[in-house]
């Protein structure tokens, strides 16, 4: 059993204390502290995976999500055991934080510590592993093929943690191509083992998580606390099959791709009702394979033996079945009994009364107060992009310049604290809605002050002329997708503060530039879309226009650490709670 210090568990201190020592140049110490922090991520995962064997004892691990009851007492039951043998539970703030350790992301981090302190073995060796477990992001491609040929290495680097049904897929796929048959099966039976084992140890773990903050815990009526533990759960499992997926830039699942070698391999050995199980079972996973297809006609018809399909991924696919119905269930127990939607479409969404009047209030204080003019879009000094007319003002703050402000004393930490969790509560809200399986992440955050002249008659039609937030959109009425557009863009929000006086509606458009949704905006209004729909605002006619313009991004790597930012807050709180008591004294 793992016997470790209190201390050393605590993997967000770790990489706190990585960040400080990366930001002070001590690098080979930031690779160490980012390193263990990982590190002692996973054994904390496993250590939960330990108790909660331990507190379901008799049921079935991967059960159903329990009743209530059941569900409070088992996790208690995990907290303890956990606490026993680890100390206090790290809780994660965010878990958008716990999906970065959990893809092994600081390897970036790592990698750039290794750079700068000349080591390049672990250099190397830190891009293999980011690679291994984010295997769609190019840019960390392109960048181990530039390390191999800049430091002349000519072996392969094996990566750090590299799970045991990925080496065994490996050799499987290795004595395939030397035509060893009888290894090749019996690497890829190893592999669907432990691909299974996996899949369910990142199943169990999404049922208690202990390192909740408290609040996602001790819910307060019955049914948000069900809502919350059926939806917690199946938005977390449904990342575990994403997790599992560790093949570069391919489109078919990674146990398809396990099968689609061993029906091979089978065959070659003579074991042809084995491979007729096997390339039926593909079929299930994944269809459009015309060759595997023609193969399970083939011995069905050809050689008299009709696949049957195999157990294991029949249970694969009750328990996705299972996971995937969970969030449907979170859907009908939700009562969205405040909210009044204005419109909703798989790619467009509008309700009304996201936020109180106070707080759209303290929020245009604080814009009042800090907001610089023509803040935030500099980029966007050409007039045909500009996302305001001459006859308007254009005010804006973006979130991390107001806690920069905050830091240097000027404003409150109260105020920035809200705006931060207003933006953090419209990214939930959106993923909700939309039913993302793949979390948003931010990219860029804006308070938007827009008001007319007084005395200048405003005669343009738009504030912000029809546009696309991630392409431009071109005569013909499409919309190229390449820079400068801001092609990470995924999706779009607005979250409205106030109503102008006259003008400023938000419009949704068609390709043909028709209007097909307008909102007058008012106090708590927000909106959300796909990045690439097109919309603008209208003029403002009269008055004052605030809004929180948000746009997020799936791609991890061009994330905005909103953990960081918390933190500079909390630092700011404590500062002037420290020099409250020496005033006191
Ligand atoms: O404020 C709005 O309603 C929309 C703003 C917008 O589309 C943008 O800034 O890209
Ligand atoms: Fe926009």
């Amino acid at each position: 059993e793992p016997h470790v210090g209190t201390k050393d568990v605590d993997f967000l201190r770790l990489r706190t204390q990585g960040f400080e020592a990366y930001a002070e140049n001590r690098y080979s110490e930031a690779a160490g502290l980012f390193t263990k922090a990982i590190d002692n991520f996973w054994l904390r995962r496993m250590v939960n995976t330990m108790c909660i064997e331990q507190c379901v004892k008799d049921r079935s691990l991967v059960d159903e999500v329990q009743t209530i009851s059941v569900y409070l007492s088992t996790s208690t039951c995990v907290e303890n055991c956990c606490q026993g043998k680890l100390g206090p539970a790290v809780l994660i703030p965010d878990p958008h934080i716990e999906l970065i350790f959990r893809k092994n992301q600081y390897y970036d981090v790592i990698q750039a510590c290794w750079h700068y302190s000349r080591n390049h073995t672990g250099n190397i060796e830190a891009a293999e592993t980011f690679f291994l477990y984010n295997p769609d992001n190019v840019g960390m491609f392109n960048r181990l093929q530039d390390l191999y040929k800049m430091f002349q290495v000519e072996n392969r680097v094996p990566p750090r943690r590299e799970p045991h049904y990925h080496t065994q897929y490996r050799r499987g796929v290795e004595a395939y191509q030397k035509e060893q048959w009888g290894p090749c099966v019996y690497y890829l039976d190893s592999a669907i083992e432990n691909f299974m084992r996996n899949t369910n140890l990142c199943r169990v773990q999404c049922t208690y998580q202990y390192d909740k903050t408290p609040s996602e815990h001790k819910v307060s009526t019955f049914v948000s606390a069900a809502v919350e533990i059926v939806e917690s759960t199946g938005r977390c499992r449904a990342q575990c099959y994403e997790d599992m997926e560790l093949r570069p830039f391919t489109s078919s699942p990674y146990l398809a791709s396990i099968l689609e070698y061993l029906q091979y391999c089978q065959y070659s050995l003579g074991s042809f009702q084995e491979a007729s199980d096997t390339s039926l079972s593909y079929t299930l996973l994944h269809k459009r394979n015309p060759t595997i297809n023609e193969n399970v006609e083939v011995f069905s018809t050809q050689y008299g033996l009709p696949g049957n399909p195999r157990q294991d991924i029949l249970d694969f696919l009750n328990n996705y079945k299972i996971d995937t119905a969970l969030l449907e269930k979170s859907d009908s127990l939700q009562q969205d009994s405040e909210e009044e939607v204005l419109f909703s479409t798989a790619t467009s969404y509008g309700a009304r009364r996201f936020l109180s009047d106070k707080e759209c209030k303290s929020l245009i204080y604080l814009a009042k107060e800090i907001s610089v003019e023509n803040d935030g879009y500099e980029t966007h000094k050409d007039k045909d992009y500009s996302p305001y007319n001459v006859n308007e003002k254009f005010r804006g703050i973006v979130l991390s310049k107001a806690i920069e402000l905050l830091e240097e004393g000027d404003i409150e930490a109260e105020e920035v604290q809200l705006y931060l969790s207003v933006v953090q509560a419209a990214k939930a809200h959106l993923e909700k809605k939309f039913k993302l399986l793949k979390p948003l992440y931010f990219d860029y955050i804006h308070l938007v002050h827009r008001s007319a002249i007084e005395g200048v008659e405003n005669t343009s039609e738009f504030s912000h002329p029809i546009h696309a937030d991630n392409c431009y959109i071109q005569p013909d009425g499409s919309c190229s997708k390449t820079p400068p557009a801001f092609t990470q863009r995924d999706w779009s929000a607005i979250v409205y503060l106030n109503s102008p006086e006259e003008g400023g509606e938000f419009v949704i458009t068609d390709r043909t530039l028709t209007v097909t949704e307008s909102l007058s905006p008012s106090c708590g209004d927000i909106v959300g879309f796909t990045a690439d729909t097109y919309h603008g605002v209208k003029a403002v006619k009269k008055g004052d226009r605030y809004a929180i313009a948000l746009w997020f991004t799936h791609d991890i790597s061009k994330a905005q650490d909103m953990f960081l930012l918390q933190r500079k807050i909390e630092q700011a709180k404590d500062k002037t709670e420290v020099h409250l008591t020496k005033e006191e004294l």
